[in-house]
């Protein structure tokens, strides 16, 4: 893999190079509410820019449709760009089109324009290979090389992560060759034992990786939206919480395996459960209640894991050696359901294990509830791109950059 220490090397200046970041931040309306991601990339972007580059970021932000959608606007992650970098930078209102074209053809060397979100194009995230690669051509049109930074979206094979690198020179930022460094060693010798914490909404997305985790760790612990459907696979019911059904079968075989081979799973014991999902905006209390994890009633949602399973996670995460952490415990965007993540993060800063926390939500959980981040070992700005490299996969937006 060409690193962009060899790309500067080769010299930059005058060239335009597209980077793929991944600015996919924590919004409030307009307001982001963490900025670690764009902090992530800001030395690929700042280091390019200063040796001459004109630098094309782009990126996605959250799920819109394949069409234009405000709410999933990049424009407030592009002013933060500018403010970090301390320079202006250009925002195009568009991906491909007439202001992107405008703004790239505006750029002066060392200068930043920032595209607008790459999932307003439906051929970004196509399963179709003819109309990714139709994308990715009128991406390649607007530079000269390609480097891959979006470690947080190097799972996906989506046409600014997968298929544009196959047209251009291509190398990889600084933030993947950390990621990835930090990462490799997980996968090969770790000290033990080795504690997985899982949580989180991307149940589907996130199940499979407990298949390989059962080869590799010596307990695994399950909170957030993911603990509902081990709860059912145990046979209690979960009333309207979330839950993966078509999963319940496999966790099963999961549960079954993990005892055969000695790994322990630990599921709550409790949760805080309520009639209704919080308002996040207003914040207002929401008064949860606290109910043992068999005995959920059949109106109530889970919120977030209660007292005794805090408790309880904590004791063992004491004696862990590595810790691998993704998926808050709970709704933690909320005041009444931060604790169960905020006693996990604190377990982590007290113990001695090296640890890592991966994913978008989970790192911003970290410092929105106040933790230091150099508490822990490393902060992952993926979280499914995290699981999915320690499960072995080949990650597209890394087979990419391959020479
Ligand atoms: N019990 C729950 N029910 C519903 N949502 C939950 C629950 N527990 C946690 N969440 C939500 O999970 C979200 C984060 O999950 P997610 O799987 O996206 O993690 P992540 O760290 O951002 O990983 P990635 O980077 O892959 O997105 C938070 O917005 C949180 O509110
Ligand atoms: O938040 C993430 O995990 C990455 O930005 C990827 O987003 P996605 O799960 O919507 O592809």
């Amino acid at each position: 893999m060409k690193t962009i220490d060899q790309l500067l090397a080769d010299g930059v200046a005058g060239k335009r190079v597209f980077v793929r970041a991944d600015l996919n931040v924590p919004l409030d309306g307009t307001t982001i509410t963490d900025d670690g991601r764009i902090r992530a990339v800001q030395p690929t972007i700042a280091k390019l820019a200063e040796a001459g580059a004109r630098v094309v970021v782009a990126s996605h932000l959250g799920r819109p449709k394949g069409a234009p959608d405000p709410a999933f606007s990049l424009a407030p992650a592009a002013a933060r760009l500018g403010e970090l970098l301390g320079t202006h930078v250009e925002f195009a209102t568009d991906t491909v089109g007439e202001s992107a074209t405008a703004a790239v053809a505006g750029l002066e060397d060392g200068q930043v324009a920032v595209l607008e979100n790459l999932r307003f194009n439906a051929g970004e995230t196509s399963k179709d290979d003819a109309e990714r690669g139709a994308f990715a051509d009128r991406l390649a049109a607007l530079a000269d090389v390609y480097v891959g930074d979006g470690f947080g979206a190097v799972h996906r094979k989506h046409a600014s992560v997968f298929d544009l690198p196959a047209r251009l020179p291509h190398a990889a930022g600084f933030l993947i060759a950390t990621e990835v460094g930090v990462l490799k060693k997980l996968t090969e010798d770790v000290s033990r034992p080795y504690v997985v914490v899982l949580g989180g909404a991307k149940v589907s997305d996130k199940l499979g990786v407990i298949d390989h985790l059962l080869e590799k760790a010596d307990r695994i612990l399950i909170g957030g939206g993911m603990a509902y459907t081990f709860l059912k696979a145990q046979g209690h019911e979960v009333g309207i919480s979330l839950l993966q059904e078509d999963q319940v079968p496999a966790v099963r075989e999961y549960l079954e395996r993990a005892k055969a081979k000695g790994v322990e799973f630990v599921l709550p014991v409790d949760v805080l459960v309520s009639s209704e999902f919080p308002d996040l905006k207003t914040k207002a209390p929401a008064n949860p209640a606290v109910v043992a994890a068999d005995a959920i009633p059949a109106d109530q949602e889970g919120l977030d894991i209660g007292p005794e399973t805090r408790l309880l996670y904590a004791s063992k995460l004491a004696d862990a050696a590595t810790v691998f952490w993704n998926g808050p415990m709970g709704v933690f965007e909320h005041p009444d359901y931060a604790e169960g993540t905020k006693a996990v993060a604190q377990a982590l800063v007290d113990s001695p294990a090296f640890s890592v926390v991966g994913g978008g939500d989970s790192a911003a959980a970290v410092r929105i509830l106040g933790f230091d981040e150099k508490a822990f070992g490393h902060i992952s700005t993926g979280g499914g791109a995290s699981l999915e490299y320690l499960e072995g996969k080949t990650l597209p937006g890394l087979a990419a950059l391959e020479d």
